[in-house]
């Protein structure tokens, strides 16, 4: 049910796309992400949106996360950010990555700070042209931050000051990005609200939930109250690996099984990447 389908990752090319759009996916498309209860499948699109995962260690959220940079590796149209506290999680994806960050505060905070340097200028080009949001004539590349594992660099490790900052610079390229064409990807294995205040949580158009110990872990990701509308993954079986549940903006909470890419899998796609890349 959720093992890998081409079909599903490399969607048939609507008629009238531009030659560029040949070489490669684009950031606009649907990311494949799983099937959902009747086998129907679950596509996210992430160009003007972030989305959060959560969920208890070993969910499936490193997964999930994997299948989106996978996606994003493929596009032509989208620098990469990855910063992995776990280092080995998204290593693979380093030589198509415009940066790579393992277990390192000063460089995360390094890019982030950079990151929002461009989304300064960004906002200024907006403000010159009377525009609301970055379109690919603007000359601005997309880009895609993916963060495995928020609570790592927000509680784990570095100075206090330096987790300040972190969630400081997180919180402004979130609720800023969306519109500069900067997408954020986060996963967290502690949903809890130190870690993804409601405030930062509101930002995610998009929240997948893993299965959680508590219905309210779940409602830190899901939203406030869907717990009690019995919508919450603490349903999830702890066998049910790669089971979660999607909530997209304003709808309900949608349950999915995501796709599964094995190393050798994600190996062929980084290949591939790095070749569409080179041609790009
Ligand atoms: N969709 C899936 N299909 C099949 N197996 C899966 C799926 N998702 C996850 N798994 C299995 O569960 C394991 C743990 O998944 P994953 O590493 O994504 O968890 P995680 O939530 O990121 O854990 P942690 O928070 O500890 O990093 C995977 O190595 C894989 O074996």
């Amino acid at each position: 049910m959720s093992s890998f389908d081409p079909r599903q990752v490399f969607p048939r090319r609507k008629p009238g796309v531009t030659p560029t759009r040949w070489l490669g996916l684009s950031i606009y498309d649907p990311i494949y992400l799983g099937v959902d209860t009747r086998g129907k499948a679950v596509h996210v699109t992430l160009m003007y949106r972030n989305i959060l995962l959560g969920g208890e260690p070993g969910a499936g959220k490193s997964v999930a996360l994997g299948n989106i940079v996978a996606h994003a590796a493929l596009c032509i149209d989208v620098d990469l950010i990855l910063i992995d506290g776990k280092i080995v999680e998204l290593l693979p994806y380093a030589p198509v990555a415009e940066e790579f960050v393992g277990n390192d505060m000063n460089k995360a905070l390094r890019v982030l700070r950079k990151l929002q340097a461009d989304l300064d200028e960004r906002y200024l080009h907006l403000a010159r042209t009377g525009r609301k949001k970055i379109v690919p004539e603007d000359g601005f590349r997309a880009k895609l931050v993916a963060i495995d594992e928020l609570a790592y660099f927000t509680v784990t490790v570095g100075t206090k000051e330096q987790q300040e900052e972190f969630r400081t610079l997180i919180r402004d390229i979130v609720a800023r990005g969306r519109a500069a064409g900067i997408i954020v990807v986060a996963a967290t294995q502690r949903p809890s609200a130190d870690i993804v205040p409601t405030s930062l949580r509101d930002l995610f158009g998009y929240r997948l939930a893993f299965r959680c110990a508590t219905d309210s872990s779940s409602d830190i990701i899901l939203g406030t109250g869907w717990a009690s509308q019995g919508h919450t993954a603490v349903d999830i079986a702890p066998e049910s690996l790669g089971v979660g549940l999607l909530r997209a903006e304003g709808g309900f909470p949608r349950r999915l099984k995501t796709a599964y890419l094995n190393d050798n899998q994600h190996r062929q796609i980084v290949r591939r990447a790095v070749h569409l890349r080179r041609a790009a």
